[in-house]
């Protein structure tokens, strides 16, 4: 268990998670004194230590008390519990939230030249990965008797350099893949970063500062998700123009100084506007639009 009375929350050190962990953080409202060689960064405003380490070693680390919170990816998380569970040493967390950063999927890929294949192709093949849990699991639901290849880093070469027949790798736009001449075959999982809380944590201390941050998230999240939208619109059109603004419950109207004909209308949209309802808009005889960011929001 972690013996500081300081809430301590593993992020991942380098790679692609890290820059958004700290943004995140610093949306959160959290001050972080950083040191780029540091494994501990200290919040300067909030009893708060964050813990930089290796993404594979983030889902032990709560698991075992030794951090309380940890952002990490599904696919680490679901690969470090499902070896835990094998091994019979506790795995369980608290999922706080899905994060929307970090989105990537776990897919099978073998060599171009090979063209279309499906499934029962990979009996008694062999996979390079770096998630044999979650593999073997799949391989096993689907009645396939294949081997895994267990590799750490450049699965993507692992054909080509006659290591395995095929592979089972993270892919986001796919250029990876492309680039070292494979196809993309079945996904086997969709992941995104995840916040994930010791099970056990009982001080209350930090109970309560994790239930101060969390209104704090879904308000970083909301705020990402929706528009502050402004725009001068004819009195005898309102109506019409409402109902194409998505979410116009209740906008906000203001006179203009010197015109009669027209009101300012001010509004939180729970999505952004397109062109197309734009020029809608201006058709209907709205003019001065305009569609802002919101960076915070608390209801
Ligand atoms: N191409 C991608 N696009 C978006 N997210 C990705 C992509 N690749 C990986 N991720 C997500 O980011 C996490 C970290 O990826 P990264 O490549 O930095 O890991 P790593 O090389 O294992 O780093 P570490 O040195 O921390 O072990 C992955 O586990 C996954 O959840
Ligand atoms: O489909 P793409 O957009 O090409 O992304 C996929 C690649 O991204 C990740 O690696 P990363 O670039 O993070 O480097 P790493 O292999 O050193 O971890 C992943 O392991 C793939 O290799
Ligand atoms: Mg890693």
């Amino acid at each position: 268990m972690s013996n500081s009375n300081r809430l301590r929350i593993a992020i991942q050190k380098g790679g692609r998670l890290s820059k958004d962990c700290q943004d995140l953080l610093k949306q959160l409202g959290v001050k972080l004194n950083l040191r780029e060689q540091r494994l501990i960064a200290h919040s300067t405003n909030m009893p708060i230590d964050v813990l930089r380490v290796r993404d594979d070693d983030i889902p032990g680390l709560v698991m075992d008390g030794v951090c309380d919170l940890g952002i990490v990816g599904e696919n680490v998380l679901v690969e470090v519990q499902a070896e835990r569970e094998r091994q019979g040493v506790p795995s369980e967390v608290n999922k706080l939230s899905k994060l929307d950063f970090g989105y990537c999927r776990l897919a099978l890929a073998w060599p171009q030249e090979l063209g279309a294949r499906d499934k029962s192709w990979f009996e008694g093949k062999r996979i390079a990965t770096t998630y044999p849990e979650i593999l073997t699991q799949w391989l096993k639901r689907e009645g396939i008797n294949a081997s895994t290849v267990m590799l750490t880093g450049s699965v993507e070469v692992a054909p080509r350099a006659g290591l395995s027949d095929a592979i089972c790798d993270l892919v986001s736009t796919g250029a990876t893949l492309e680039a070292n001449g494979l196809i993309q075959g079945d996904t086997i999982l969709e992941s995104n970063a995840c916040l994930i809380q010791n099970k056990d944590l009982q001080d209350a201390d930090k109970l309560a500062l994790i239930n101060k941050l969390m209104p704090r998230l879904r308000g970083v999240r909301q705020a990402k998700e929706s528009k502050y939208i402004m725009l001068h619109a004819p009195k005898n059109k309102l109506d019409e123009i409402c109902e194409i603004l998505p979410g116009s419950g209740q906008p906000t109207l203001l006179a203009l100084a010197g015109n009669e004909e027209y009101v300012a209308l001010h509004m939180v949209s729970s999505e952004t506007l397109f062109w197309e309802t734009m020029e809608q808009l201006k058709a209907l005889g709205a003019n001065s639009i305009l569609v802002m960011p919101i960076e915070k929001m608390m209801e």
